[in-house]
């Protein structure tokens, strides 16, 4: 899957945006399948932003974002949906966890309801022992800390299936050591997959061997 940009300018931010340097804004890029791409962003300058236009759940910029050769617009909502269940999956800035839900249900939620999915639960199991938590897995979201909360949603992100993994700053909350262990895991599950990575970061990450690194 092919994503492309077009001198994609978000509305809110355009006068800033045009008063300085970016590889991204008002440019035109096209992530290939399976890069692994890095997006530097000083704070502010749309990090997030972009990661919700990538995922197509906001609309506010002028330019296009092309998926395949067919701008984000042109999909309908089923069509939108089967992507994101299948090609696209995301690990947002602010998680997106339920609170409501134990951390074991918040991975499994969108997997049981997957007709065909990717991954049998024992997978949640292994994935929750490589980082580390195993041991928060019935409690509620709500009472997780921050980093659990960010392994928690990295593990969901990969429990499904994709063909672009996207990260709005995933390792925030984490030590040195729990950040090496999820980027291992994340860096193995694209490449089982020959899928692409995107991560967005304010500095400069070292974590993955990234095919391309843009500054925001
Ligand atoms: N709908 C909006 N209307 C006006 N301004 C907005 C809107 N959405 C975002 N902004 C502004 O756009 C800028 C970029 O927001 P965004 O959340 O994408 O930043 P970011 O680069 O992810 O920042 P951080 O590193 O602080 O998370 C911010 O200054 C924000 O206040």
């Amino acid at each position: 899957m092919q994503i492309q940009l077009s001198a994609v300018v978000p509305v809110p931010l355009r006068e800033r945006i045009l008063q300085r340097q970016s590889d991204i804004w008002n440019r035109d890029v096209t992530f290939q399948p399976g890069q692994f791409i890095k997006i530097k962003a000083p704070s502010g300058t749309g990090k997030t932003t972009l990661v919700h236009y990538l995922y197509h759940i906001r609309y506010d910029y002028t330019g296009s974002i092309s998926v395949d050769g067919k701008p984000w617009q042109d999909y309908n909502r089923d069509q939108l949906s089967a992507i994101r269940q299948r090609q696209v999956s995301v690990v947002f800035q602010d998680l997106r966890l339920f609170d409501q839900l134990s951390a074991l249900e918040n991975i499994e939620l969108k997997r049981v309801m997957d007709p065909q999915p990717y991954y049998p639960q024992e997978k949640t199991l292994e994935f929750a022992e490589r980082l580390g938590v195993t041991h928060v897995l019935k409690q509620s979201g709500a009472t997780l800390s921050y980093g659990e909360r960010q392994r928690i949603a990295i593990i969901r992100a990969l429990m499904q299936p994709f063909e672009w993994l996207m990260m709005d700053e995933p390792f925030s909350h984490l030590d040195d050591a729990n950040a090496d262990k999820a980027a291992r895991l994340i860096a193995e599950e694209c490449h089982a997959r020959k899928a692409g990575f995107i991560l967005t970061d304010l500095d400069h990450d070292q974590r993955f061997d990234y095919t391309v690194s843009y500054l925001l």
